[in-house]
């Protein structure tokens, strides 16, 4: 790796070369079939996808960039001793090395920098992913009574055809600076593209602020008002702040990654979510990649969150994010005061 490049620009590299390979360890798991679930509150649930790859992005970049403050969704994991080599990632991506740094961001040093990583957003989905891909009616009926997230109802209307929420997964890896975040990765490890005749799993968006984003193909907003939100984490004040909004089509979509991705290839312009289930993991990449779109996200009260390294961790008052400004303002306009001060607690 070329020392001579800005670190942003280098540690950006290094995080979208390492969401890939957390991305492979997320398949890995789920093809070998034992997702090891366990609950950690509720409606909150982790597997050994979550825990080995947030071991291997943790390892990696702390490898790299030993001063550098970086957070993860599942706690700590150098209790747990050495990983595997192969999980070391230190290549760093040879097309992000060549972005031109903003000035603003050359002098940053490591102890500037907070990453906040999110080893797998959408583990509801992933794990419900892993029952349709389960074809032997037996080995499903199985799995689903071990499985803690899954009502019998939903099981019975399950069609187990394709790859379902799968898409919903990504693998998140927010770079904050002073506060803000400034770069970003979103990797959907679910996500196929032919390559031609060959079928080729995963890709990778960046942003980085004042340069802007890669690995996919922007769109423009849809010309109707669709809004995306939860499909899993839903309660009657989240169901308000939807209603207000007057849209033409909701869509409940799984992981606060997918849903930006979303805004980001025009399949809807704003995404609503009142409730105070995400935390800084969940918003810090998102945030980055959407603003370096010409996007904004803030929490339903317009106010940025901050991502220091002693900021608490839940995004206690929700998340309202937009493609531009002027849908993000409309948006804002449109939360009663009500609600707003039910989710900041006056
Ligand atoms: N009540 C909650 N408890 C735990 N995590 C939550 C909750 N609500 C949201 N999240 C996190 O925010 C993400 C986006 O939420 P949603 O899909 O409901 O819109 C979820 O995938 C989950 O991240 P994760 O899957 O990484 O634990
Ligand atoms: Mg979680
Ligand atoms: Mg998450
Ligand atoms: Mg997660």
């Amino acid at each position: 790796m070329s020392s001579t490049a800005p670190l942003i620009i280098r540690l950006l590299a290094s995080s979208v070369s390492v969401a890939g390979r957390a991305g492979k360890i997320v398949r890995d798991v789920m093809s070998r079939g034992e997702l090891g679930i366990v609950e950690k509150g509720k409606d909150d649930y982790q597997t050994e996808a979550d825990r080995s790859a947030q071991r291997c992005i943790i390892s990696s970049l702390s490898s790299l960039y030993p001063k550098v403050n970086i957070i993860g969704e599942e706690g700590n994991p150098d209790s747990e001793g050495e990983i595997p080599s192969e999980w070391l990632q230190i290549e760093a991506d040879k097309e992000v090395m060549l972005l031109e740094c903003p000035s603003s961001l050359q002098g940053v040093k490591e102890e500037d920098i907070v990453v906040w990583v999110d080893p797998l957003d959408g583990t509801s989905e992933y794990t419900q992913g892993a029952l349709m891909l389960k074809r032997d009616p037996w080995e499903r009926w199985k799995m689903y009574l071990t499985h803690p997230l899954i009502s019998i109802k939903w099981y019975l209307s399950l069609r187990h055809s394709n790859y379902g929420f799968l898409e919903h997964v990504t693998v998140l890896i927010g770079i904050s600076v002073n506060e803000k975040p400034v770069a970003g990765v979103i990797h959907q490890p679910y996500f196929k593209t032919m390559v031609g005749e060959e079928k080729q799993m995963g890709r990778t968006i960046w942003g980085l602020q004042g340069v802007g984003v890669g690995g996919y193909i922007p769109a423009p907003p849809p010309d109707s008002l669709v809004i995306t939100t939860t499909r899993s984490h839903s309660n009657p004040v989240v169901e308000k702040a939807l209603q207000v909004m007057n849209a033409a089509q909701v869509l409940r979509v799984g992981g606060a990654g997918y849903k930006v991705l979303q805004l980001l290839e025009g399949k809807a312009s704003i995404y609503v979510f009142a409730s105070p289930g995400c935390k800084k993991w969940d918003t810090c990449a998102p945030e980055a990649v959407l603003s370096a779109a010409g996007g904004k996200l803030t929490d339903i009260l317009g106010d940025f969150y901050k991502y220091g390294a002693s900021v608490t961790h839940p995004n206690k008052t929700g998340v309202l994010a937009a493609v531009n400004d002027e849908l993000h303002n409309y948006a804002l306009s449109r939360i009663p005061q009500e609600l707003k001060d039910k989710l900041s607690g006056n």
